[in-house]
């Protein structure tokens, strides 16, 4: 639906990214993976259309039909949840009847038929972002662009504008969506990994999660002797990574037993709690992409 070529976006000496090529619309909900300034913002607005790349090309389907929720509100604060949404419906040639239809069926599905007359300014965090994408797939979208919706949004509404995405994707609007949290990435079916304005991987999830080359251990209750295992952990032979997640221990290991062994010998000596294996976070799975990209820091 929307190709993006070899496509490179400066501003002024600042490369926001460089040499990207995707196409965008063909999964049913394609996340968009990235620290802060990776250039989340930046793709979205050259999606759709909002920028045009310094290099490169993009291809867009002749009369696709795009909707965007951009990172910040920009819904008319002053004007009430209901109002806005006409106010959208007009801008979209909805006619009367049509934009009433819609606009009741928009405020059952998001539960703010309750707020209808609320302003919108007034709305909480996770109440302007059902809005904002109430209005957006108001003309029923082909593709619907999210920049960071749950950027900021408490745990519940979080998972509220979720079931909101996965709502449009089951009508059949194509969405795509970036956002920070690595956990995100399981909602999705589709995940592209961007850094510092390079594509790391754009892949489906099975596949991050079967290429992951190593076994995971993880200490329990390792927090008295995190700062003294981490170092050793590091520089173990067998371990190829080691970090720490709360008060656990996380190890990356291709030798899961001997390095099991080793673990559980120094959590009975030092009284750590118990030695588990588990399956590859999605922290773990685009660590490792992240490091293998050489920076070795923590960009998250
Ligand atoms: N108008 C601009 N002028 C100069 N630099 C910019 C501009 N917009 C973005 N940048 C820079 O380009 C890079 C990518 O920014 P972008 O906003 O696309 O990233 P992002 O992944 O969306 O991050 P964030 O979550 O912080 O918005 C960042 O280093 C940012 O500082």
């Amino acid at each position: 639906m929307i190709r993006l070529q070899e496509v490179t976006q400066r501003y002024g000496e600042k490369t926001a990214l460089k040499e990207i090529g995707l196409t965008l619309g063909e999964a049913r909900i394609h996340g968009l993976i990235g620290p802060d300034g990776a250039g989340k913002t930046t793709l979205i607005k050259l999606a759709a259309g909002l920028l045009a790349p310094t290099e490169g090309k993009i291809l867009r389907e002749k009369r696709i039909r795009l909707g965007y929720v951009p990172e910040t509100f920009a819904m008319y604060e002053e004007m009430g949840v209901a109002e806005n949404l006409h106010f959208y419906g007009q801008l979209n040639g909805l006619d009367r009847e049509v934009r009433q239809k819609r606009i009741d069926e928009l405020l059952r599905w998001t539960d703010l038929d309750r707020f209808a007359d609320r302003r919108a300014g007034s709305l909480s965090g996770g109440m302007k972002q059902k809005l904002a994408i109430a209005a957006a797939v108001m003309h029923r979208p082909d593709l619907l662009l999210l920049d960071e919706p749950t950027n900021g949004v408490d745990p519940l509404s979080r998972r509220e504008v979720w079931r909101l995405i996965q709502g449009v994707a089951r009508e059949g609007t194509r969405v795509l969506v970036s956002t920070q949290y690595l956990d995100e990435a399981r909602h999705c079916d589709r995940v592209m990994l961007l850094y510092r304005g390079r594509l790391l991987a754009d892949e489906e999830p099975h596949v991050y999660r079967h290429s992951f080359p190593y076994r995971v251990w993880v200490v329990h209750d390792a927090g008295g002797v995190r700062g003294k295992w981490l170092p050793r952990l590091r520089r173990e032979s067998t371990v190829a990574e080691a970090y720490s997640r709360g008060t656990d221990l996380v190890v990356w290991t291709r030798e899961a037993e001997a390095v099991r062994g080793m673990l559980e010998k120094w959590a009975r000596e030092e009284g750590t709690g118990a030695v588990g294996e588990e399956s590859p976070s999605w922290e773990d799975v685009f660590t490792r992409y992240l490091m293998e990209d050489g920076e070795g820091e923590e960009p998250w």
